[in-house]
């Protein structure tokens, strides 16, 4: 059966973090796939011509009052249905089977265990596989007459199927690039189950983004919110191929930028682009603004205001129509805190923007991921060494203080942040790694000795992160001599430190950065 715009996979969103990822992935095995809110009725799906339904994860647990439910009409369409982690949890639910909150969540790569031959959503996968996990709920028994397929350690039930009803339900979330054959469950699931066939072909994002800039934009000028990373840089490429000199892109140094990075920047974008570039120093507004500033939220706020009055000011000097382009990717949107997903952090440039902002916003990338405009980065001929940076926030060294913010604090993360790069360069390790910095906690002070005298310094933290689209990561396992050196320079070299300690939480539960 085909699937096409007419015909979509529907995905049904409880305020899931990975919906779009769940589509995306849908997409790449060339089907057809949308997202609708978990309000859809039956007769919607119906008239949408829905040929399967995916129901995503979600923050709440299924038990409570008030959490978010699904019309029960849609179980008895006799559409194939995938339920995902909060999904399946939910099909348990309204279907007859048990969850339960459980002392022991499970967060990350997690050993799954096939306890029945007879599926088809494992159907060809090894007996035991690493999964990847993001919950504290336990579906402890599954819809009435579905068949238990797989366990872990802590889920009686990480998979279960009813074939003849078309129901499936997983735990963990194949979605994600961090577990094993998550492609191949969403696989058997499209193809096996619900026997559709793979005949969508994406649209050229490259051709679609340009033509739309160029209708939104029209003959006005244009600014764009430049850092320097792949995400600005492809965008700013994108509206430029639109629109050419009506675009002028601006540059902020905050101040909280990483050593010797606003002079890299400027030089090597104005030497490979012929795109107008204004460098605005606005160091120290964003230190004086930051100033007892503790909470990561406010800090994050404070810096998206600023980044904005910034871009203000810098539009009526060079009479900007209103537009400012940013380099929005969709985990900053998801993250943030849109529709009904939970607010992870408030990334500057979404969450951080402020409610009184003049300027209609251009962000081509809104609904994509890195790896995504990577790939449109090589496409559209930028070079490897913009396009392979690794990622740097926004609010810059800032959200890498644990506390407030001064010029001392950030001359010290500066340092660190600086031998962390170097020694990971030297080691030949920084394309395999999605992301490598220094954190430091300045409250969070240690009993030390050194030269045979007391200190009572600050730790810095290591963070090292595998990734390939920030939606989920794992700490790098990178050799323990390449960490010896850069402990023994961070201690000898940045001032008030005496300790340096390595960070192994995966995302989930933790984030990449520290705020
Ligand atoms: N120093 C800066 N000056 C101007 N704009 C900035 C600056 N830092 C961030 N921005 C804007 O905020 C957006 C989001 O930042 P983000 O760090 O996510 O993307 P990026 O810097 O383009 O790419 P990368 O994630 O690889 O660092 C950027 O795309 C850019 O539009
Ligand atoms: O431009 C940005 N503005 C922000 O406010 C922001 N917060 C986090 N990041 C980057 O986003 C990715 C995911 O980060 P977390 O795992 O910490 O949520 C990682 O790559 C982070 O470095 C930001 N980028
Ligand atoms: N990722 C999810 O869907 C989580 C579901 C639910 N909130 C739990 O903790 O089990
Ligand atoms: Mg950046």
């Amino acid at each position: 059966m085909e699937s096409s715009r007419e015909s979509p996979v529907v995905v049904v969103d409880f305020g899931a973090q990975y919906a779009q990822l769940i589509a995306r992935r849908v997409r790449e095995l060339h089907v057809y796939s949308e997202i609708v809110a978990h309000t859809v009725t039956a007769a919607e799906l119906r008239a949408r011509g829905a040929r399967a339904v995916i129901l995503s994860g979600g923050p709440k647990s299924v038990y409570v009052a008030g959490a978010p439910t699904i019309d029960p009409e849609i179980f008895a369409m006799g559409l194939p249905i995938l339920g995902i982690c909060y999904g399946a949890q939910l099909m348990a639910l309204a279907l007859g089977g048990r969850v339960e909150r459980t002392e022991v969540g499970e967060y990350g790569r997690t050993a799954i265990r096939q306890t029945s031959t007879a599926g088809m959503l494992l159907a060809e996968l090894p007996d035991s596989f690493a999964s990847w996990m993001s919950h504290q709920d336990t579906i402890m028994a599954p819809p009435a007459g579905a068949l238990v397929t797989a366990t872990t350690e802590q889920s009686v039930v990480a998979s279960f199927e009813d074939a003849e009803q078309r129901r499936y339900g997983v735990q963990f979330h194949p979605e994600v690039s961090h577990g094993e054959f998550g492609r191949e469950v969403l696989h058997n699931f499209l193809f096996r189950a619900a026997k559709l066939e793979p005949k969508w072909t994406n649209f050229s994002i490259i051709e679609e983004s340009i033509t739309q800039i160029r209708s939104q934009v029209g003959e006005r000028n244009v600014l764009c919110a430049l850092s320097g990373g792949v995400d600005s840089t492809v965008a700013a490429v994108l509206t430029h191929e639109a629109v050419g000199d009506q675009l002028t892109c601006v540059f902020v140094d905050t101040g909280l930028l990483r050593e010797g990075e606003a002079d890299q920047v400027v030089s090597l974008f104005s030497s490979q682009f012929h795109i107008k570039l204004v460098v605005i120093d606005a160091a120290s507004q964003f230190l004086s603004s930051l100033a007892g500033v503790l909470d990561p939220e406010l800090k994050r706020k404070t810096i998206g205001n600023l980044f904005i009055r910034t871009f203000e000011e810098a539009a009526r000097d060079i009479d900007a129509g209103g537009f400012l382009v940013q380099g929005t990717l969709y985990p900053d949107v998801i993250e943030s805190g849109s529709g009904s997903a939970a607010l992870i952090k408030s990334h500057h440039n979404v969450g951080g923007l402020p409610d009184d902002m003049s300027f209609a916003l251009v962000e081509p990338l809104r609904f994509l991921f890195k790896d995504e405009v990577r790939a449109i980065g090589v496409e559209l001929g930028i070079p490897e060494e913009m396009v392979w940076r690794q990622p740097f926030p926004g609010p810059g060294l800032a959200v890498r203080i644990v506390g407030e913010v001064t010029e001392e604090a950030v001359g010290r993360v500066r340092a660190a942040d600086r031998i962390v790069r170097e020694e990971v360069v030297r080691a030949g390790l920084a394309r395999s790694m999605w992301q490598y910095f220094a954190v430091l906690a300045p409250s969070l002070r240690s009993v030390g000795v050194s030269g045979d005298e007391r200190t009572y310094d600050a730790p810095i933290i290591v963070r090292c992160v595998d990734s390939d689209d920030a939606m989920t990561a794992d700490w790098a396992r990178i050799p323990y001599e390449i960490l010896d050196t850069i402990a023994h320079r961070i201690v000898g070299e940045v001032d008030g430190v005496n300790r340096v300690v390595y960070d192994i939480t995966s995302k989930p539960p933790g984030t990449i950065e520290w705020e």
